[in-house]
């Protein structure tokens, strides 16, 4: 397994320890043991290679057949997605791929106050939090406009601030930018880098990649290479290219 080098910062917020996953006897996740500290992390992989199942064992979508997942957020302490699904889901915001799946009300302003109705927040509390996570994406001017006349770019950064409204500690993003042409990639790009809280992604674009912290590549349901983006990177591209 190549382990290039990789700067630390901060402390520990999720851990898996021997992670394996079978389903109908087909291994879909394999030995994988995962300390992530970094500000942002990358997964990438080949099509069908585990990336958005190993995203989903940080909110319990998915629980591992054996081995075990343990989160350290702000404010949650130590945390086992399995066996408190409904913390984990409060500590870990998950925005899947098309944002369309996820945005479901006329406006951006509706949207996001859809996502905070379960916190039963007073009326300006609410309003408060709608408007900053709308400018938090970007979205300030938008706020109003029915949710059709925004760009597919738009709609991922609402599907974003619908999760960051909510207040989670951590960011998991499913292929945020598949979608999406280039304008509309380096907006979502810069919005990502830009949230002051962990985020770990799935993705196939290697620019996304290049500017996280860390990556980590799957491979049929094993890491591979893990550790600096140019290294890993490097070993991925090589991967995919057969050499
Ligand atoms: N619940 C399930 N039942 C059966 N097979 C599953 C299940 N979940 C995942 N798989 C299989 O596990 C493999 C990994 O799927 P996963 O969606 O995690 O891959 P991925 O790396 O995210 O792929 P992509 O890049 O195409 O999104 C695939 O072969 C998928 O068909």
């Amino acid at each position: 397994m190549h382990r290039p080098g990789v700067a630390g910062q901060g402390q520990v917020y999720a851990r898996f320890d021997g992670v394996r996953l079978v389903v109908d006897g087909y291994v879909v996740l394999d030995r994988i043991d995962l300390a992530l500290h970094e500000r942002r992390v990358a997964l990438v992989g080949a099509n069908g290679s585990g990336k958005s199942t190993l995203l989903r064992c940080f909110n319990a979508l998915v629980v591992p057949s054996s081995g075990g997942v343990v989160l350290d957020l702000p404010g949650t302490g130590a945390l086992d997605p399995a066996r408190s699904p409904a913390a984990a889901r409060t500590a870990v915001g998950f925005v899947f791929t098309d944002p369309d799946a996820q945005v479901v009300m006329p406006t951006p302003a509706e949207d996001v106050a859809l996502s905070l109705r379960r916190l039963r927040l007073p009326r300006h509390e609410r309003d408060r939090r709608v408007r900053q996570a709308l400018a938090d994406v970007g979205l300030a001017d938008r706020a109003d406009v029915p949710v059709g006349e925004l760009s597919s770019g738009q709609r991922q950064l609402l599907a974003v601030a619908a999760v960051l409204a909510t207040g989670p500690r951590l960011l998991v993003l499913d292929e945020p930018t598949t979608l999406l042409d280039r304008r509309n990639t380096r907006l979502v790009r810069r919005t990502v880098e830009a949230l002051d809280i962990p985020v770990v992604l799935a993705t196939h674009d290697l620019g996304l990649a290049a500017g996280c912290d860390r990556v980590v590549v799957v491979d049929a349901g094993r890491v591979v290479a893990d550790g600096a983006p140019d290294p890993v990177l490097d070993v991925y591209r090589r991967l995919m290219d057969g050499d």
